[in-house]
């Protein structure tokens, strides 16, 4: 059975050239400059100048678009069809400064003024988690306060890292104190590890943040945690931030700050897709750390996470 040929951008298919062949962009889709008609858009931003512990999450994007040619347009798990329902692209990373932290943060600050100016729904391949401060005051702009789904093994509302507010363990408490997020509509999970202080997850709490520890999420699914998020959520316009590093350095060593008892894949899979039907805005998969990754396998989970945040947004049709 030929089909007619869509009128969206197809990802290069695996038996049209081999997979370790065509072009190195995410899931070997068309590039384009601009997200001028997309309604979704890959981008990268290749920033890890706000780590504090090893480096290499600027090589994260490269490596996720390297793992994601594995990707097939189809999710066998949901029947969503992303490419036969919306326009989507790789639009390319931001060209940050990887001299100057604050510069780089105006840069990716107005790159997604300009990418939100269209319309269309950023997925952000990460970089280290600095970068959702910058994203987030862009999403303010376009749509007021948004909500967030925030995978992670930190908060990452650290009042200051050596003195400095801008840094990957700053940028929710930032985020708060600025007005971009909705406290009652946020939700983190997968928090654990040890702290500075006894209550460092409490001023989350005090936000209005559902606060879900690893403990919490040990030995069971995540489907029944997520209709509880989905009804704090509610209608809202929402924000997907994934840190690799939420998951277990088992399934993800590729990062940064790795913390053990982490989620597992199936859990992290269980959480994106149980916020389908949400208005998400926009997603990003951050902290993958290449040098750490020695199976490029951290990279390919970070793909297939960016590829399952793909599937649950607005617009995206599933098979019967
Ligand atoms: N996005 C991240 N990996 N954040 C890591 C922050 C680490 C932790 N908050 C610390 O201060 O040590
Ligand atoms: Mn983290
Ligand atoms: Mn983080």
């Amino acid at each position: 059975m030929t089909d007619s040929p869509s009128r969206f951008n197809q990802p290069l298919g695996g038996n049209e050239m081999p997979r370790f062949g065509g072009p190195a962009t995410m899931m070997r889709l068309p590039t384009q400059p601009t997200a001028q008609g997309l309604d979704a858009a890959f981008i990268g931003v290749p920033l890890d100048i706000g780590t504090s512990n090893r480096p290499g999450a600027r090589l994260g994007p490269r490596q996720i678009r390297d793992e994601s040619r594995m990707l097939r347009p189809y999710n066998m798990a949901t029947r969503a069809a992303p490419f036969d329902s919306i326009q989507v692209a790789d639009i390319g990373d931001v060209p940050i400064n990887t001299f100057n932290l604050q510069k780089s943060v105006d840069i990716i600050e107005a790159f997604y003024d300009e990418v939100l100016s269209h319309g269309t729904r950023p997925l952000t391949l990460g970089g280290d988690h600095t970068i959702v401060l910058p994203i987030l005051r862009a999403m303010k702009r376009k749509y007021g306060k948004v909500g967030l789904i925030h995978v992670d093994a930190h908060a990452d509302i650290n009042e200051h890292m050596f003195g400095e507010a801008i840094a990957h363990g700053t940028p929710f408490r930032r985020a708060v104190e600025e007005g971009l997020l909705d406290g009652e509509r946020v939700a983190q999970i997968g928090l654990r590890g040890t702290g500075y202080a006894a209550d460092d997850f409490d001023w989350s709490r005090e936000q209005g943040f559902r606060v879900v520890t690893a403990e919490e999420c040990w030995h069971k699914s995540l489907t029944p945690l997520m209709e509880e998020v989905r009804a704090k959520i509610g209608d809202g316009p929402v924000y997907i931030s994934f840190d690799i590093d939420g998951l277990d350095p088992a399934y993800a060593p590729g990062t940064g700050t790795a913390e053990i008892a982490g989620l597992t894949v199936p859990q992290g899979l269980e959480i994106i897709r149980g916020a389908w039907g949400l208005d998400i805005v926009g997603g990003d998969l951050v902290e993958v750390a290449p040098p750490y990754d020695t199976s490029g396998n951290t990279a390919l989970v970070g793909a297939n996470l960016l590829y399952e945040m793909l599937c649950i947004l607005p617009g995206v049709q599933r098979r019967s």
